[in-house]
């Protein structure tokens, strides 16, 4: 069982800027984790295969309008099949370990009841792939591909589905423990709960303000009682949840830029980051929900069981939120502006700075939890060359000055203790569809061919010791 103090606010000197240009991983601790991630939906295509039952991105995906050019994840990548291939991408890569999802309607098609016994077989098959390789496996119990079933008995906002997610938990450990020492109990419950229940803007594709707030608790709940359902069956275990969590920074200093500050701080990070860290939820933010919802569904112990102790917090970081008030101040409308920085494909500004700020937040703030970059890449527009390369020096960029970012936080005393480059391979970009291209390794969606970009390259080297300027 993990034991740090809560030290309260540290006073995290800013160091002073590296000598700007030289990076190596031998700027971070010799014991420092170095990895790619993917998720199930996004990579494995194969969904009517091996037992796996409908998840909510099947149906969200083929509902018209929902995703573009009406992607969908039946095919993928087809990880499913070709797991020993990209094992061997990620051998070649020189990763220490690699970050997937278990797609919980492989392990239940149904959400609930008895094991699919080739859902657990193809996982297992995939553990045993990387081991042979000398790559740790890391297992994100939840990336979002919630069995169509559940959502069906209610979803999210439904307290019955976080204890069926704790009895999936139970099953993972049960077949996977035994060689899986590392799990995240939920990617990102914030786009889980105000992307599919708020905005539907991602799967179920719900749009309800009190359904997206009580998806949010019962996603945390079932995050607390999952981990007490690790911790019974891997006592050995290291056991995580990964945020996605911003920076968030005045665009100006006049009136209501503040309260605007704090107002999406408060939703974006602190309505997850006081509940599992603290067994709390924000006051001011409970206040600003208030028209929403009275938030009736939270019981007694639950904050308790959401505030379960973790060997370590996973942050995905990608961008910082810069925000204004709204046309009307006072009614609490926040607009969302940007410094007209270099953006990524996904129109996001390009802040490694965001990085350094964000780790040292969380450690300022919420004590010495050990901290994993379980996500941190950029889309950009990649083609192949005629001479069959991928050149991305903008991600070779992004990927170096966020490296650089994170070496600063280590000096400034943040307990970092690994990076997972997103993704290892173009995918499933969500509601982008295969439009936006993620990977360090290109894949042509046609034909599957897997090609290593120059940022693949990049990084193996980064890797492999050799210095590298940004
Ligand atoms: N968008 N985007 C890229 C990336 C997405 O592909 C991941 O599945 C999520 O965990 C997180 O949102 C980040």
């Amino acid at each position: 069982m993990p034991d740090h103090q809560d030290l309260g606010h540290r006073d995290l000197q800013n160091q002073p800027d590296h000598d700007h240009g030289a990076l190596s991983r031998g700027d971070f601790p010799p014991e420092f984790t170095w990895g790619v991630a993917t998720s199930s939906y996004q990579i494995e295509g194969a969904t009517s295969e091996g037992g796996r039952g409908p998840s909510i991105w099947d149906t969200f995906s083929a509902t018209p309008g929902r995703v573009v050019d009406g992607d969908n994840g039946d095919v993928a990548v087809e990880h499913y099949r070709r797991y020993q291939q990209d094992a061997d991408l990620m051998a070649g890569l020189g990763v220490d370990a690699y970050r997937f999802s278990v797609a919980w309607p492989r392990i239940q098609p149904t959400g609930s009841g008895p094991v699919n016994q080739a859902g657990v077989d193809f996982y297992s098959r995939l553990v045993d792939a990387l081991l042979e390789r000398g790559i740790t496996p890391w297992a994100t119990l939840y990336h979002w591909d919630l069995p169509q079933p559940l959502e069906d008995l209610g979803g999210w906002p439904s307290r019955d589905t976080a204890y069926r997610f704790a009895e999936y938990a139970a099953h993972v450990a049960d077949a996977l423990g035994d060689r899986v020492k590392h799990f995240i109990t939920l990617n990102e419950p914030w786009c889980s709960a105000f992307l599919g229940y708020g905005s539907g803007r991602h799967a179920p594709g719900r749009s309800d303000g009190a359904a997206a707030l009580a998806a949010a608790h019962h996603l945390m709940l079932g995050h607390g009682l999952a981990v007490q359902a690790l911790r019974e069956r891997v006592p050995d275990a290291q056991v995580g949840i990964t945020l996605n969590l911003y920076p968030v920074t005045g665009a100006h200093d006049g009136h209501g830029v503040d309260d605007a500050v704090r107002r999406i701080d408060g939703l974006s990070n602190r309505w997850f980051l006081d509940p599992v860290l603290r067994g709390a939820y924000p006051k001011d933010v409970v206040e600003d929900v208030a028209h929403i919802s009275d938030l009736a569904f939270v019981a007694d112990a639950d904050l308790e069981t959401i505030n379960a102790p973790l060997d370590f917090l996973g942050v995905n970081y990608y961008t910082r939120h810069v925000v204004a008030p709204g046309a009307f101040p006072g009614t609490g409308l926040v607009e969302f502006t940007d410094r007209g920085l270099p953006t990524t494909a996904m129109g996001w500004e390009v802040d490694a700075d965001g990085l350094f700020d964000i780790l040292t937040r969380v450690t300022r703030d919420y004590g010495d939890l050990p901290l994993v970059m379980t996500e941190n890449g950029a889309a950009f527009d990649d083609e192949v060359g005629a001479d069959g390369t991928v050149h991305d020096p903008r991600r070779i960029d992004f990927l170096a000055g966020h490296l650089a970012a994170a070496a600063r936080a280590v000096r400034a005393g943040v307990p970092l203790r690994g990076y997972f480059a997103w993704s290892l391979m173009d995918n499933f970009e969500w509601a982008e569809g295969y439009a936006k291209r993620f990977g360090i390794v290109h894949v042509d969606f046609d034909t599957q061919e897997r090609t290593v970009k120059d940022s693949g390259r990049w990084y193996a080297a980064f890797l492999a010791g050799d210095r590298t300027q940004y």
